[in-house]
């Protein structure tokens, strides 16, 4: 006991929390920003205003019927209806999908961890257990279609006119489909407890109080029948389970439940951006079977059988388990196809998926048919197959919002080929492979430079045939062959998709010469992130001073760390910390900045207040002399 009390001198006051000042979280270092590790105290509060997908797909209404051309001698076409538009997952899932439900909150129980040892008449000023996320799910939406537009009664207002005008009033289905936004939280650490062995014939059994065990880890996996993100819709936390507390006979606690989030093919996660900036991208997962670690459960506190020393054989201190990290994360599903086939709306795109593969996409005679991409899987061989992607219609104006917009065409950014398919039965065939290519120049240089074949579709109605020889003819002129085909009778559609095989294997081989071996990614780079974090030194720290409260912040995340990891409820904690302060040289700084007697101090979640020796300010010299004079706060 003796050798504990000549330690602790310092002339500064008790820590308690610091309950004013929300504490800044780890410092933010530029290249380290992210995962925030979280303080309970600090604060840090998700928007609650941040539902599943808001920033996801957006659409804009269907432009006017008038807008779509419609072949008016054409008896087998029915009149563009645009309310029989309806998704069928809608009309047969609305009720079920309009509800978001967001996980319970259940808090874990806290055990006790002193053992009824009554150490002191020292008062307890412990953060808080386990924190209450105040994530918000979704408002509920109330959406639908009127008079063949899509309208979001939930806030009263129907869709707004305007080109320009972006909006949330689409099914939920179809903006869950390839972007969400998730909450997922490692486990915090147990907690160490104080305990001693008492036994009879064993006299000073000593202590024997066991560590915490350690947080769950959250992975993130590809699961191969997966093929949106749409469970995401349902269940947006994700939060691994929380060590166990250790306990008397050294017995350390268990390790918690690891949770698994699992994600489609081709997802790209991103740390969740601010005002609309998208963040980060930490992890692109393209192959089923992947799996990262993103982020490492808190480790366990120890318990006092770990501070058992030569000096300190009767330890009463333990620690608390440290936090695990927690952050939102923005997925974007991009799919993994190697043909994507575009085009504009009711040209036979969706006809030849069908007809090439085993995909059955819904197909009907009115544009935007197919309102969430398709894919079909195509064999030529044993061992070589082709996955092909049917995807919504492009119209001209698309940038603009016209139509379905843009928004699925960024899953043609992984496909290696393009299958543009023409509608020949169009007024002007030409001029609508011409507004396709150029929606898809402004979309992005990189897809319209993708190797391409035009498959002319319909020859099998009149006006198609008598069309051919001109389009052909000037899509020549701009050295391009094009392709013909009757979809629907499956004529030249075998020769379209064995070019777009061939396309791919020359591309395939080009880009394999062009990169060359290139480094397996390390999936795990964001626990390495986290896991250097946590190994900051306590020695570095950051010193601020607000000159308007006296107040000084000392940052730091080894300081930080442990000052969430003490146990405030022992007093050799209190020492402790005391002693860190001074061993890395924070107590030194301040005095050399100028803190003053009575200044506040903030170090992580704990608020002190400076008390200087009355005659000393060299640390050295203050810990001999105020020995039996440690001043107690002010508690304010
Ligand atoms: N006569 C004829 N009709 C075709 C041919 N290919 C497709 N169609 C018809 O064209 C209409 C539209 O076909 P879809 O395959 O749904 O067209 P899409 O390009 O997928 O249309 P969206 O999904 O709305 O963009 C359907 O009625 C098809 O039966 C063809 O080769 N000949
Ligand atoms: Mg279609």
């Amino acid at each position: 006991m003796s050798a504990v009390a000549t330690c602790f001198l310092s002339p500064q006051a008790l820590a308690r929390p610091n309950s004013r000042n929300p504490c800044k979280p780890y410092p933010k270092n530029p290249r380290n920003r992210n995962p925030k590790l979280k303080t309970r105290r600090t604060g840090r509060q998700f928007s609650p205003t941040s539902p599943v997908g808001e920033e996801a797909t957006t659409y804009t209404r269907l432009p006017p019927k008038e807008d779509f051309f419609i072949d008016p001698s054409d008896r087998s076409s029915t009149v563009v209806k645009l309310s029989d538009a309806t998704p069928p997952l809608l009309a047969e899932q609305s009720p079920s999908l309009l509800e978001i439900d967001g996980d319970s909150d259940d808090e874990e129980e806290v055990f006790e961890s002193n053992l009824g040892l009554n150490y002191g008449e020292f008062e307890v000023f412990e953060g808080n257990n386990d924190s209450q996320d105040k994530e918000e799910d979704d408002d509920d939406e109330i959406l639908g279609f009127e008079d063949g537009r899509f309208v979001n009664f939930g806030d009263g207002e129907g869709l707004l006119e305007g080109e320009e005008v972006k909006e949330k009033g689409v099914p939920a289905v179809m903006r869950c489909f390839d972007r969400a936004k998730i909450y997922v939280k490692a486990g915090d650490g147990g907690n160490g407890v104080v305990a001693f062995r008492r036994e009879k014939y064993v006299p000073f059994g000593g202590p024997s109080g066991g560590d915490g065990g350690r947080g769950g880890n959250v992975y993130v996996e590809v699961d191969g029948s997966m093929n949106s993100l749409l469970p995401f819709r349902n269940s947006i936390h994700f939060r691994a389970g929380r060590g166990r507390h250790g306990q008397g006979r050294k017995q350390a606690g268990a390790k918690g439940e690891d949770v698994v989030v699992k994600v489609a093919p081709g997802t790209v996660i991103r740390e969740s951006g601010e005002g609309g900036v998208h963040g980060e991208v930490l992890l692109e997962l393209l192959h089923p079977g992947q799996r990262a670690l993103l982020l490492p459960g808190g480790r366990g506190g120890r318990g006092n059988a770990s501070f058992k020393s030569g000096t300190n054989k009767v330890p009463r201190i333990s620690e608390n388990g440290e936090e695990g990290p927690e952050m939102w994360l923005e997925l974007e599903l991009k799919l993994v196809a190697d043909v994507g086939i575009v085009g504009a709306p009711n040209a036979g795109k969706s006809t030849l998926l069908s007809v090439i593969s085993a995909a059955q996409p819904t197909i009907a005679n009115y544009p935007f048919t197919t309102l969430l991409p398709n894919l079909g899987v195509v064999s030529f061989d044993y061992d070589s197959t082709l996955v092909v992607a049917d995807l919504p219609g492009l119209l001209e104006g698309a940038h603009r919002g016209f139509g379905l917009g843009h928004e699925f065409l960024r899953h043609t950014e992984r496909c290696s080929v393009l299958v543009h398919v023409v509608d020949g039965s169009a007024q002007q065939p030409e001029y609508e492979f011409d507004a396709v290519r150029l929606e898809l120049e402004m979309f992005s240089p990189e897809i319209a430079e993708k190797p391409y074949i035009v498959a002319y579709n319909k020859m099998d109605l009149p006006e198609a045939y008598e069309k051919w020889p001109m389009f052909k003819e000037k899509l020549q002129a701009h050295g391009i062959e094009p392709f013909c085909m009757s979809a629907v009778k499956g004529e030249g559609t075998h020769e379209v998709i064995c070019a777009a095989y061939e396309l791919l294997r020359k591309r395939n081989e080009a880009s394999k010469e062009a990169e060359g071996w290139t480094d397996p990614l390390n999936l795990n780079y964001v626990a390495d992130m986290v896991n250097n974090q946590r190994s900051a030194s306590i020695n570095e720290f950051q010193i601020s001073h607000d000159s308007g409260t006296n107040t000084w912040h000392v940052v730091g995340s080894g300081l930080q760390r442990f000052v969430q990891m003490t146990n405030w409820r022992y007093l050799e904690s209190e020492k402790r910390f005391q002693h860190v302060l001074d061993a890395c040289g924070v107590n030194k700084s301040l005095i050399k900045l100028g803190v003053k007697e009575g200044d506040t101090v903030i170090v992580g979640e704990m608020e002190m207040v400076w008390h200087d020796s009355s005659d000393n300010t060299s640390p050295s010299n203050v810990r001999k002399k105020l020995t039996d004079s440690i001043k107690w706060p002010q508690w304010k």
